[in-house]
C-alpha cells in the first residue's frame, strides 16, 4: 500500500513534503532548545564570576584590617594581592558582559559604573604600592580600600539583581517561543497527515474513476472502451509472436422476450447470472467485455481456431444448462456465437470483430443457441475441425 502511494506523482510530492516539515520541525526544535541551554550557560558563568568578585571583597577587607592591626610590608602585599584579584574580577565581569549583552537589559547604565569602580582600582593599586615604601600610609589606604569595596558591593548587587531581572524575562520569552514552536510543529506535522491523506484520498478517487472508466455498472465485466485497449495490444504481440488469437462474440438469444415477460428487473438480473458464470467459465488470460445489451465479447490471446470453437461450445452448452437454475423462468436463456480468428495476421480489432459479427449474424440466422465461426480469408481453414464439432464454417465469398 505504502509503496504504491510512493509510486504516484502525488504521493511522492507529499512524502517529500512530509519528509521537508518534519526535518525544519526538528531543526527549530532542536535550534530553540540549544539556544535554551546556551543562554542557561552564559547565565550560570555571569553569575559565578559575579559571586567570585563579591567574595573578594570581604577578604579584601579583612586583609585591611590585619594590616591595620600590624602595618607591615608583607601585610601591604597581600592587601596588593586581593586589590589586583578584584580588578580582575571586575575584568572577567566586563567581558563576560561583552560577550553576552542579551543577558543584561541596561548595559550603558553600568559601564560608567564599571569604569570607575576600575579607576578607582588603579588609584588603590598605587596607593598601595606606596603604602609598601611607606607603611604610615595603611590608615588612608584602608580609607579608600573600604569606600572602594563599598562601591564594588552595590556594583555587584545591582549587576546581579540586574541579570536576574533579564534572566527572568528571558525564561517567559523562551517558555512563550518554546510553546510556540512546539504549535507549529504540531501544525507542520498535521500539515504533512492531512496532505498525505488527501493525496491517499484522490489516489484511491482515482481509482475507483479509473475502474468506472473501464467496467460496466451492472455487470462489473470490463466494457467495450477496455477491450479495445487490450485488443490492440493482444494484436500486436499475437502478430510478434506469429501466435493465433481468437475472438468470441456471444448474444443472448430472445432477450427482448425475457425483458418483456418478466421485466426489465428480472432482465438485468438475467445479465447478472450470464455475466457471472462466463467470467467462471473463462481463462484469467482471456478478456471478458460486455460491448451492447445483451452482446458479449471474449478475447482469448493464443487460441487457434479448433479450441476457442471447443471453448465456445462449452460456454453456450453450460449457459444452457446451468444458467438461470435459481430463477423461476419457463426456459433457461440460451447463447448464440460467432468465433473467428486471427492467425498470426496484421489485423484491427475492427476488422476481426466484423468476421466474428458476421459468424454471429449466422448463428442466429440458423436457429440461435449455436456457434458459427468465420475465419479471414487469408487465414487457413479449420473446416476439418468444426465438421467434427458440427458447426458450418462460413467462406468469406472471395475466399469461396
Ligand atoms: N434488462 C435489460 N435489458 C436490456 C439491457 N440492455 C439492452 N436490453 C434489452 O435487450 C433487448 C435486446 O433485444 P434484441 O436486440 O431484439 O435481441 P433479442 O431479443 O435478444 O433477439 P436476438 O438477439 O435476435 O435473439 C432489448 O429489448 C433491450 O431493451 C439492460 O441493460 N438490461
Amino acid at each position: 500500500m505504502m509503496r504504491r502511494f510512493l509510486r504516484q506523482p502525488g504521493g511522492r510530492l507529499a512524502s517529500i513534503f512530509a519528509v521537508i516539515l518534519c526535518a525544519m520541525s526538528a531543526v527549530m526544535g532542536s535550534y530553540v532548545y540549544s539556544a535554551c541551554q546556551k543562554a542557561s550557560a552564559d547565565y550560570t558563568t555571569l553569575v559565578s564570576d559575579i559571586v567570585l568578585a563579591q567574595q573578594a571583597t570581604p577578604q579584601l577587607r579583612a586583609a585591611l584590617e590585619e594590616g591595620s592591626r600590624q602595618p607591615s610590608s608583607e601585610h601591604i602585599k597581600y592587601i596588593d594581592y586581593f586589590i589586583s584579584l578584584s580588578k580582575q574580577h571586575l575584568n572577567n565581569i566586563q567581558s563576560s558582559i561583552e560577550r553576552h549583552r542579551y543577558l543584561i537589559s541596561d548595559v550603558e547604565y553600568l559601564h560608567n559604573h564599571f569604569s570607575e569602580l576600575s579607576n578607582r582600582l588603579s588609584d588603590l593599586t598605587q596607593q598601595s604600592q606606596q603604602a609598601q615604601q611607606r607603611p604610615e600610609l595603611i590608615d588612608p589606604l584602608q580609607r579608600v580600600a573600604m569606600e572602594v569595596g563599598g562601591a564594588q558591593a552595590w556594583l555587584y548587587n545591582q549587576l546581579l539583581e540586574e541579570v536576574r531581572d533579564t534572566s527572568v524575562q528571558q525564561r517567559l520569552v523562551m517558555q512563550r517561543l518554546s510553546i510556540a514552536v512546539s504549535a507549529l510543529l504540531v501544525l507542520m506535522v498535521s500539515a504533512a497527515i492531512t496532505l498525505c491523506l488527501a493525496v491517499i484520498h484522490l489516489h484511491r478517487q482515482r481509482n475507483v474513476m479509473h475502474q468506472l472508466m473501464l467496467t460496466d455498472e451492472l455487470t462489473g465485466l470490463y466494457n467495450r472502451r477496455h477491450l479495445v485497449n487490450v485488443a490492440s495490444a493482444a494484436l500486436t504481440q499475437a502478430l510478434r509472436d506469429r501466435a493465433p488469437l481468437s475472438l468470441l462474440l456471444l448474444d443472448i438469444d430472445h432477450f427482448k422476450q425475457i425483458n418483456d415477460t418478466y421485466g426489465h428487473p428480472t432482465g438485468d438480473k438475467v445479465l447478472r447470472q450470464i455475466s457471472k458464470q462466463l467470467r467462471e467459465l473463462s481463462r484469467p488470460s482471456d478478456t471478458l467485455a460486455r460491448i451492447g445489451g445483451e452482446e458479449f465479447c471474449l478475447l482469448m490471446p493464443n487460441t487457434a481456431t479448433h479450441d476457442a470453437l471447443q471453448a465456445a461450445d462449452r460456454l453456450r452448452r453450460e449457459i444452457e444448462v446451468n444458467a438461470m437454475s435459481d430463477m423461476e423462468l419457463h426456459a433457461n436463456p440460451t447463447i448464440s456465437i460467432g468465433v473467428t480468428t486471427c492467425q498470426s495476421g496484421s489485423l484491427t480489432f475492427e476488422q476481426l470483430y466484423s468476421f466474428a459479427d458476421k459468424a454471429l449474424y449466422q448463428a442466429k440466422a440458423l436457429g440461435r443457441n449455436r456457434v458459427e465461426s468465420l475465419l479471414p480469408p487469408t487465414e487457413p481453414s479449420p473446416y476439418s475441425e468444426l465438421q467434427a464439432y458440427g458447426h458450418t464454417l462460413i467462406r468469406e465469398s472471395s475466399d469461396s
